[in-house]
This record gives C-alpha cells, structure tokens and sequence, in this order.
C-alpha cells in the first residue's frame, strides 16, 4: 500500500508543472552525441511522448554531427569543422541530407511513434519541406566576430543561416497534435541546400514560435567552466568571455550563441542538459532542482 500511496504522490507532485506548461511549446534539440545507445534514444523517445499526452507542444530538432563525420569517413571524405562549424563543399552536403533529413530523421520519427497512437504522431520535416527553413550562405563575418573569434579566410561552402521560419506550418502542426521532428537541412535560391548547425536552427526556430523553452540534450553535464566544475547558473554576458578565453570550444560554440539569441528574442527558459542520463528531460521539467546548465539573460 505505501510503495502505491508513494508512486501517487509522485504523480502529483507533477501536477504543478503540468498546470503551468500546458498548451506552451517547448523545443529540444537533440543533439547527435546525444544519441549513443538504443536504451537512451528509447528513454528520450519516451520523454518527448509524455510531454505532447501532458499537453505540452513539443518541437525536436536533431542533430547528428559524429553520424556525418562518420559516414563521410565511410566515403573517404574528411570532416573539417572551423569554430564548430563544418566546413560544407557540394559532396559533404549531399552526405550532410543523407544522414540528417534521411537516416536520422526517420529513425527518431519511428521510435517516437512506437509510443503513441492517433491522434499523437510525430512527423518528420527537414527545412526543405514546406519551406520550413528558408536559409542563407552563412556571414561568416558577422557569425565569428560576435563570437569574439577570428574570421576564417576560407570559404565555408554550403553553410547556412535560417532567414525564416515557416510558422504557420509548425502551428498547424502543434495545434492537431502532431510532434514536428525537424533536421536542420535549409532552402535558399533556386532549392539549393543548406547544412545549418542544428543548435542555431533549434534557437531560430524557439524564437519564431515564441517558445517557453528550449533544451539542448548534449554529452556533457552541461557547461564547464575552466576548472571542469559544471555551471549550474550561466549569465548570458558571461558567454563571450568564456568563448574568447577559450574555456567554452568546438560545439559548444554554437550552442551557446544559440542561447543568446533564444534569450534576447523572449524564449523564457533555456537549458544544456546531459543526453546521457536516462530521461533528462523528465528531471529538467519536472523538478524544481532541474540538471545541467541553466542560461539566464
Ligand atoms: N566549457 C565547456 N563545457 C562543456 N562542454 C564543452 C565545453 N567546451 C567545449 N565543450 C564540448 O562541447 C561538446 C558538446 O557539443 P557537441 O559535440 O557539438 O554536441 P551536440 O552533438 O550535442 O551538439 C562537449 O562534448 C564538449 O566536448
Ligand atoms: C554547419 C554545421 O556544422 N552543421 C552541423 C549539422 C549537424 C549538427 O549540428 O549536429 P550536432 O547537433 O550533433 O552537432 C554538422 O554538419 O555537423
């Protein structure tokens, strides 16, 4: 009888958050190092689910770089990131929407609908359908300067940046129950492709659908600072500091300055938490404790 009354009083102890994200949208980016096991992409398939039947609005956006690199490894193609950003020529790019708007794409629609049923379903888009992302050749000036980092001579090829997010298809979406799974491949002129980092692609798109918040599932507790000590509370005008004295590398560029301008664009609540403990999402959501790193303006 107690291990009952106990498992009741967790259920309620849900209930406050439960009342408060109702009908909000969440976003999370479900980062490619993230995805390590079948165990653990089950228990963040499971998460996800629990939100949309709680009546959250939820929106993943995957990535999948270590999948690129290592099926561009397979081709005897070499991966070049400069700032955490790869480097994209016509052939990586063709790689790029193999793995992201293919493979990856449909195998985390396919675990999130082996837990649902009508009318929740998950639906797989990359930003070439329905216009979803309409996208630019990066500015790399602009990119590294607020970055604090030096611009690259070299040319970064098929890089790009969202100019727009078609909104009304995500809502039409969100509003029939539908879970959006989006890869973060964009469409410029003339249909030409784009690889977007999928953290600035999972802001873009926190910003345009003016979400409660994002959380970004990656390998790491969160952020470190240059001790190796998790920040649990991160000030955004700290950030800059932490890139350029190089306390802050590789991917977790991008995911930062994706947090910046989530926060400075209203997204209320913004977390980095760690992909690699079991139902994560669960915990950031539904504790006052939460996990990881919480940005704050
Ligand atoms: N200060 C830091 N704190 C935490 N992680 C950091 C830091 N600086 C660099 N990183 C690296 O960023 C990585 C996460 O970024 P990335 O590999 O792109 O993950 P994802 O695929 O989830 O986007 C971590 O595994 C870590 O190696
Ligand atoms: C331009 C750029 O760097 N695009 C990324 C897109 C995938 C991604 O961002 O994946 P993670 O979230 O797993 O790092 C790439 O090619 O790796």
């Amino acid at each position: 009888m107690q291990t009952l009354l106990d498992r009741a009083k967790i259920l309620q102890s849900a209930l406050p958050y439960i009342r408060e994200f109702y009908g909000k949208v969440f976003v999370i980016k479900y980062g490619g190092s993230a995805m390590i096991n079948e165990q653990l992409r089950d228990s963040f398939a499971r998460d996800v689910v629990l939100l949309a039947y709680v009546g959250i609005k939820v929106v993943v956006v995957h990535g999948g770089g270590p999948q690129i690199s290592q099926t561009l490894e397979k081709f005897g193609l070499k991966a070049h990131f400069v700032g955490g950003v790869r480097k994209t020529d016509a052939e990586t790019m063709h790689v790029v929407e193999m793995v992201l708007s293919g493979d990856i794409n449909k195998d985390i629609v396919a675990l999130i609908n082996t837990h649902t049923k009508k009318p929740i379903y998950a639906v797989g888009l990359s930003g070439r359908d329905g216009e979803l992302l309409r996208a630019k050749k990066l500015d790399k000036e602009s990119y590294f300067k607020e970055l604090g980092l030096e611009v690259p001579e070299e040319d970064l090829g098929f890089v790009g940046e969202v100019e727009e997010v078609n909104v009304e298809l995500l809502q039409a979406l969100l509003e029939r129950n539908y879970i959006p799974v989006i890869a973060p491949v964009g469409v410029g002129e003339g249909g030409q492709a784009y690889n977007i980092n999928a953290d600035l692609c999972a802001s873009k798109i926190a910003q345009a659908l003016k979400a409660e918040k994002v959380i970004f599932l990656t390998d790491t507790e969160g952020v470190k600072d240059k001790d190796g000590s998790l920040i649990s509370t991160l000030h955004a005008r700290d950030i800059p500091r932490l890139i350029s004295e190089g306390v802050v590398k590789g991917g977790m560029i991008p995911k930062l300055k994706s947090c910046m301008s989530a926060l400075k664009e209203g997204v209320k609540k913004v977390h980095i938490i760690d992909g690699r403990v079991p139902h994560s999402i669960l915990l950031e959501v539904f504790t006052d404790e939460g996990i990881g790193t919480q940005i704050v303006p």
